[in-house]
């Protein structure tokens, strides 16, 4: 059975942010995860975490100035300075939270750019480098342009192929079932072929985002084949629930 974690940044923001842990754990979740945790001094966190036993299982890098349009640094040339820094900010937040893994946003640029390939996978060189060094993960994830347009990393091949080249221990792939579905479809055949890179999945319903069940694809059915293939990690709840959090939480049921 995969082990859900609740995504904070999308569910129970009918409170704030620190009290989310809180709702959380009382309605069953054991793991959290979110974007950016930069907003509060990382001992506030542990102490939230600790408080309500629950396991930070992910968040992402500084991905630059978001509210200027910034997606992340990675595949940028000219933040190189910027994005180096972030990983020692990144790295400070895991380590004070225990975050067994961190997403590396790519920043917006075309993929087909040789000068932003290269800092890409420098990027992804020196982050996986300092991560491992803690014993931490690295996680990269396609991410689809209607959500993102102008997103480097949109295409689960390119991404599938940079990790097998990289060939990196701890640099894995975040298979949002969400995204892939809005990419290329196929997700059954996506999770089977891509199952030895993933080091994350998120879930969430086509189009809007919401529970899983509730849209174009049987999310329930899919879920159920990551336990086939014998998916060990954590299932981010990543969808902006359609009434209430909890109300919404029926679908987790098929789960126990
Ligand atoms: O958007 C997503 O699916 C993510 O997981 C990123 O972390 C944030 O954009
Ligand atoms: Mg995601």
């Amino acid at each position: 059975m995969p082990r859900f974690a609740a995504n904070l940044t999308m569910m129970f923001t009918e409170l704030p942010f620190l009290d989310r842990f809180g709702a959380a754990a009382a309605a069953g979740f054991d793991a959290v995860e979110y974007l950016f945790p930069y907003d509060f001094p990382a001992e506030i966190l542990a102490e939230r975490l600790q408080a309500h036993g629950l396991t930070q299982a992910l968040f992402n890098l500084p991905p630059g100035d978001w509210a200027a349009g910034d997606r992340g640094l990675a595949a940028l040339p000219d933040r190189a300075a910027e994005f180096r820094a972030s990983i020692a900010t990144a790295l400070a937040y895991a380590e004070a939270t225990g975050a067994g893994r961190v997403h590396v946003m790519s920043g917006l640029a075309d993929r087909n750019d040789a000068g932003a390939v290269r800092a890409y996978r420098e990027a992804l060189a020196r982050l996986s480098d300092a991560a491992g060094g803690q014993g931490r993960e690295v996680m990269i994830e396609p991410i689809n342009p209607r959500d993102m347009p102008g997103y480097f990393l949109d295409d689960f091949d390119f991404a599938a192929d940079l990790i097998a080249a990289l060939d990196l221990p701890n640099l894995k792939l975040q298979f949002d079932i969400y995204h892939r579905q809005i990419l290329h479809g196929d997700v059954l055949t996506g999770l089977r072929q891509m199952m030895p890179l993933i080091g994350h999945v998120q879930v969430a319903s086509v189009p809007e985002r919401h529970e899983p069940g509730t849209g174009e694809l049987d999310d329930i059915r899919v879920l159920r084949e990551l336990d086939a293939l014998g998916y060990g990690g954590f299932v981010g709840c990543e969808y902006r629930p359609a009434t209430g959090t909890v109300a919404g939480l029926g679908w987790l049921r098929a789960f126990g």
